[in-house]
């Protein structure tokens, strides 16, 4: 059996303004900040944890989540480990196009089998009052479209922000186990030509 990974890639996705910087935020530095500005492209912070008595160290990815940013965000979707699908309960629309992001991901990220990808959706800024979509309405999205996990979280209180990401790294590990449990190890050679004396060029 291969090593478990050490190092994940977590990437944040989701509309501009949603709380993406502000949940990686209160997850690594325990801090908010209520007037971030918007990112530009990508950021990313590390976060070692301690998982089955092994450390590993989570690699968070902010990305913009303006339309004019995408052709700086999407170059980095690659060999993400986990994607953390994220809309404000406060706005249908970021909900409605949670559907777009997770395209958007599988495309540039070019996952090979996207039904064993792991997505977890964050429901952000629990906190308010005036919430525009349900509990309801968020679980049923997700169970419909591939049984995700489904956290509502605040980044300004920190309800479920840890939570969420240890959720994140169980989906990403179990997935990269499923994926070793594919390859044969034990049946692999490697066919190598011996080096011919007279061959190749003067
Ligand atoms: N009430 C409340 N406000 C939040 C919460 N999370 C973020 N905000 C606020 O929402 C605004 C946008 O937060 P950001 O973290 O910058 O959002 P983003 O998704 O990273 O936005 P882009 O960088 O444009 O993609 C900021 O004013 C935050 O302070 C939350 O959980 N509750």
């Amino acid at each position: 059996m291969t090593a478990r990974k050490s190092l994940l890639k977590v990437i944040l996705l989701g509309d501009g303004g949603v709380g993406k910087s502000s949940i990686m935020n209160r997850y690594v530095t325990n801090k908010f900040d209520a007037h971030l500005f918007h990112t530009i492209g990508v950021e990313f912070l590390n976060k070692t944890l301690e998982v089955d008595g092994n450390q590993v160290t989570l690699q968070i990815w902010d990305t913009a989540g303006q339309e004019r940013f995408r052709s700086l965000r999407t170059p980095f979707y690659r060999g993400s480990d986990c994607c953390l699908l994220t809309f404000s309960v406060d706005d249908n629309q970021s909900f409605l196009n949670l559907s777009n992001w997770k395209k958007e991901f599988i495309y540039y990220a070019d996952v090979k089998e996207p039904e064993n990808f792991p997505f977890v959706v964050l429901g952000n800024k629990v906190d308010v009052t005036e919430r525009q979509v349900s509990s309801e309405e968020a679980r049923l999205w997700c169970q419909e479209n591939g049984d995700y996990p489904y956290f509502e979280t605040s980044a300004k209180d920190a309800t479920n922000v840890a939570v969420a990401f240890e959720e994140a790294v169980h989906r990403a590990l179990a997935a990269d186990d499923k994926a070793d449990h594919l390859i044969p190890t034990d049946t692999v050679k490697l066919h190598r030509k011996p080096r011919s004396a007279t061959a190749c060029c003067s």
